[in-house]
């Protein structure tokens, strides 16, 4: 296969050619990517800024056709197009199937969101003077998605910058040119004027600085690193450009002494190791009470060193291998670090054989005793997790909050009580009760709280205030 950048409606030739690997297997070369350069990046700038006008002015019929069409499309070969994502991230067949049903999904709640736009009208304070307030596009956004979920991240900053009016440009992560390619490839047959959405295949640090500095891009959205968010967020805030940013997480689990203990396992296990705990909203650190922690650290190793490693594409593989080398030696890496800093190893860490050569790492689980160590504070973005016992409630519920993220949280417990304390004072965008704190819904705002996010929430009605801006106009009898 062949991975293209589309730029003004046409599909560009050139550029130096990547083959993309498949992180299960070596051997399996998913197919060759063709980098652009900036000058193909300026042109896909100059073609959305052309494209624009004309698309937000379009009517909110033509937008719902468009959007829902694409959505249908991905929804009638989410089995070919999931193939395609487990081999080049790496999750597993089924994980992958479900993203692309959740990318599929959210094409077609913004074609209804694309309906459902209205605004407001009211008396003005002044006798015989009318005000109305309405949501305008705001002209070319940037977006900018990582690899870990390479077409759902991509969907849910594309659909609502269509929906909204928006043209757009999407740079994806280089590791998934192949996903990104696949819904350029459906938008470009789904009825879109030409411009409207370009795709460029090249490198972040050419991409970020031409999106950040042609006036006419206005505004960036960026899933990735909390590095490259910061700097992003410096040199938009010098430009006074609209900024969204989604970065890491070191998410929080808390489980009670009368919480359901098999449940509780069960949501340990699925929100920290599943999508091999690539997921910035992965449980990385699971707090337990005293009353349960050695039942529950018992079960929990139990159920760790269970857990079958292996292929992406392998059915009863559970956790699929990391994305890539670079990877892999990161996680490792951090593993060793945590060491150092006072974790001890309860199980896993180590690289494992199969009968593929991929980057394979059994999950691990590290006991944390000091409250502020390594462990508990970097974001290792690998099947990694970390495991504390506190006296009681209350003292879990402050070292759930003591991070410098703050996506998301979970709490495991029968209790009303604390149940409803927790979702009232976690420092999380999202809480999740007796379940993981990874796997969102689609339709519902999405984002967090510190060093997690920046801007207007992702994701739901919600999206409407990154993708538009406001115009209030008032008009004499
Ligand atoms: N919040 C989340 O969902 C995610 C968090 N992360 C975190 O980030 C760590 C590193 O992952 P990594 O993929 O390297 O993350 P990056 O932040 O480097 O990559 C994310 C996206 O930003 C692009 N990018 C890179 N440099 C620039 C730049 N100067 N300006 C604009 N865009 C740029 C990348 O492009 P390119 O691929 O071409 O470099 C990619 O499309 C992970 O280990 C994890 O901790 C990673 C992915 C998702
Ligand atoms: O947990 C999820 O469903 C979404 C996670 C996510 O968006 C991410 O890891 O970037």
């Amino acid at each position: 296969m062949q991975f293209r950048s589309l730029i003004g409606g046409r599909w560009w030739e050139g550029g130096r050619a990547t083959v993309n690997e498949n992180p299960s297997d070596l051997d399996d070369p998913v197919g060759t990517a063709y980098e652009a350069d900036a000058e193909a990046v300026h042109a896909a700038v100059n073609a959305a800024a052309a494209a624009a006008p004309a698309w937000g002015l379009s009517g909110p019929q033509q937008r719902f056709d468009v959007l829902d069409r694409v959505g249908s499309e991905i929804l009638a070969r989410r089995e070919e197009l999931g193939r395609l994502l487990a081999r080049e991230e790496g999750k597993t067949l089924p994980e992958a199937i479900g993203e692309v049903g959740r990318a599929g999904q959210i094409f077609k709640f913004f074609a209804g969101e694309a309906l459902r736009q209205g605004g407001q009208v009211l008396d003005s304070v002044r006798p015989g003077v009318g005000v109305e307030v309405r949501r305008e596009p705001l002209g070319v956004v940037g977006l900018i998605t990582p690899w870990n979920f390479p077409i759902a991240i991509p969907a849910w900053k594309v659909a609502p910058a269509l929906a909204f009016g928006n043209a757009v440009v999407l740079k994806p992560a280089e590791r998934v040119p192949g996903s990104a390619w696949a819904l350029a490839d459906i938008l470009h047959r789904s009825g879109l004027p030409e411009g409207v959405f370009n795709l460029v295949l090249a490198r972040g640090s050419v991409v970020g600085p031409i999106l950040v500095e042609r006036p006419e891009v206005a505004a960036i959205s960026f899933t990735g690193s909390e590095g490259v968010g910061r700097r992003l967020a410096a040199d938009c805030g010098l430009r006074l450009k609209k900024l969204q940013l989604e970065m890491g997480g070191k998410n929080p689990l808390l489980v009670l002494d009368d919480a359901d203990l098999d449940q509780a396992v069960n949501c340990a296990i699925q929100g920290a190791f599943y999508s091999t705990g690539q997921r910035c909203t992965a449980s990385s650190r699971i707090i337990v009470t005293a009353g349960i922690a050695e039942r529950f650290a018992a079960a929990l190793r139990a159920a760790t060193e269970k857990l079958v490693v292996g292929h992406a594409l392998e059915a009863g593989t559970q956790i699929g291998p990391v994305v890539d080398g670079v990877q892999l030696e990161s996680v490792e890496r951090e593993l060793e670090l945590a060491r150092q800093d006072g974790a001890r190893l309860i199980c896993g860490g180590q690289r494992v054989a199969r009968a593929t050569q991929g980057h394979f790492l059994q999950p691990a689980l590290l006991e944390v005793t000091r409250p502020g160590t390594r462990a508990d504070r970097v974001e290792v973005f690998g099947p990694v997790a970390t495991l504390a016992v506190v006296k009681d409630y209350e003292a879990g519920l402050a070292l759930a909050n003591d991070t410098e993220f703050g996506l998301a949280a979970g709490i495991c417990t029968t209790s009303l009580k604390h149940a409803q304390h927790f979702k009232r004072h976690a420092q999380a965008g999202m809480v999740m009760v007796n379940l993981p704190t990874a796997g969102v819904d689609y339709h519902v705002p999405f984002g967090g709280r510190k060093g997690s996010s920046f801007g207007p929430r992702e994701q739901g009605a919600a999206a409407a205030e990154f993708y538009t801006t406001v115009k209030t106009a008032y008009q004499c009898a």
